[in-house]
């Protein structure tokens, strides 16, 4: 399902794609299983990739701000979420980035949590599966050329900083699990069971006012993404948000609690190749789906939550301290600076925060939406080439 108005496009034949490959990303595979898996079925699909290995933090972003973007006609990501937001936070902060926000995204399972990947693979109604069933589907996915567009969220912090984010954004567990967990990042995905378990060993509560707007349809659809002040080049204005030190607008919903377990807004589905947080999202669903626990619940209840979310039927648990809402914008002013907060996985100090949803910013590759069986078409030439070879069931 998407909205009305979704815009699909196809990568062309010959295809130049450059791929940022984080080597340190998860278990640190990143770049054997390129070779391994990635590489020939590229060769098959006539997508030559050049590849650009990261050497430190922020080194893709500082690329991506600088690229020549003419000679791609792709950007791919094969590592963890980390590395992708560098690249989103890179081309917004060129001069062109309405441009530069039109190339096509891809990302290939590299990293330890692979939450948009899994996310892309569920949108294409493949069955769950992780590791290099992952990576092997969601090359396939961009072999097969065809892209879409994807909503943004823009957050901005009480200290003035600004990003945009693909995924998700969380303060108190969940964002406690991501960080602490990030030294056991040799285990791969297994690093956030151990990570979680941890956490509910020391279960915290944290103190703060979560705000939101509702995503209903009196609230119309993700607004488009205009210029600040209709100036050529300047970012998109967040129309929603008013300045964090006056208070939100009457139209807005201010949760009575201040004491949380967590908070999270996500925008995919995944929140970890085997957690399916928001089973609802979708790429451009023009909603952020907030999902916050209130102080109270019981460890062995936020367990069953978590264990739920494998399946994406935690909701059905009718937990009365897990709340979610689909809502446009949201702010949080934590009571202290204590603890951490997470963009797209990755680390930021804590502070008063608010974001909204942009809607359709940036594109992404998604599988061929299913049509009713009278009209699906025969599969392209490259599906069958594929098949051929053997990459495609
Ligand atoms: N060569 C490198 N050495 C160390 N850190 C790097 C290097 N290249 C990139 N990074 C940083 O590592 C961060 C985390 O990487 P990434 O998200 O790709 O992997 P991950 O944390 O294993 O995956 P996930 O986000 O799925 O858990 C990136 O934000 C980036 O700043």
């Amino acid at each position: 399902f998407s909205p009305p108005g979704a815009s699909y496009g196809v990568l062309p034949r010959p295809c130049h794609a450059l791929v940022l490959l984080n080597p340190q990303s998860g278990a640190g595979r990143a770049l054997d299983d390129f070779h391994a898996v990635v590489q020939p079925m590229l060769a098959d699909a006539d997508i030559t990739p050049s590849i650009f290995i990261t050497e430190r933090p922020h080194h893709a972003q500082e690329k991506m701000r600088d690229e020549d973007l003419s000679q791609w006609d792709t950007l791919v990501v094969m590592s963890g979420d980390g590395l992708l937001h560098e690249v989103v936070n890179g081309l917004m902060e060129r001069p062109d980035w309405e441009e530069a926000m039109k190339k096509p995204l891809c990302i290939l399972p590299g990293g330890s949590g692979n939450a948009l990947a899994a996310s892309i693979n569920y949108y294409a109604g493949n069955d769950h599966v992780a590791k290099k069933k992952l990576l092997t589907n969601c090359t396939f996915i961009l072999c097969k050329g065809l892209h879409t567009q994807m909503d943004l969220v823009s957050l901005s912090t009480a200290s003035g900083k600004r990003f945009f984010s693909f995924l998700g954004f969380g303060w108190g567990f969940i964002a406690d699990v991501d960080i602490d967990s990030e030294k056991y990042r040799r285990l791969g995905n297994a690093r956030f069971t151990l990570g979680t378990l941890q956490c509910l060993a020391r279960l915290r509560v944290y103190q703060g006012r979560l705000s939101y707007l509702p995503a209903g349809p009196e609230h119309g659809g993700a607004p488009p993404a205009l210029p600040e002040g209709g100036t050529e080049g300047a970012l998109p204005a967040d129309s929603l948000l008013v300045p964090l030190g006056q208070p939100v607008p009457a139209s807005w919903a201010v949760v009575p609690e201040e004491e949380f377990v967590c908070v999270y807004a996500i925008y995919q589905s995944h929140l970890g190749t085997n957690l399916l947080m928001a089973p609802a999202a979708r790429l451009d669903d023009g909603c952020i789906h907030l999902f916050y626990v209130r102080a109270g619940i019981s460890r062995v209840a936020l367990l069953k939550v978590f264990l739920a979310m494998g399946r994406g039927t935690h909701l059905d648990l009718g937990c009365p301290h897990l709340h979610h809402v689909p809502v446009r914008a949201f702010r949080l002013e934590p009571r202290g600076s204590a603890g951490v907060m997470t963009v797209d996985g990755e680390a930021l100090a804590c502070e008063p925060v608010q974001g909204q949803v942009h809607g359709r910013l940036c594109r992404i590759p998604r599988a061929r939406p299913s049509l009713p069986p009278t009209q699906e078409p025969p599969p392209p030439p490259l599906a069958i080439a594929l098949r051929g070879r053997g990459h495609l069931a």
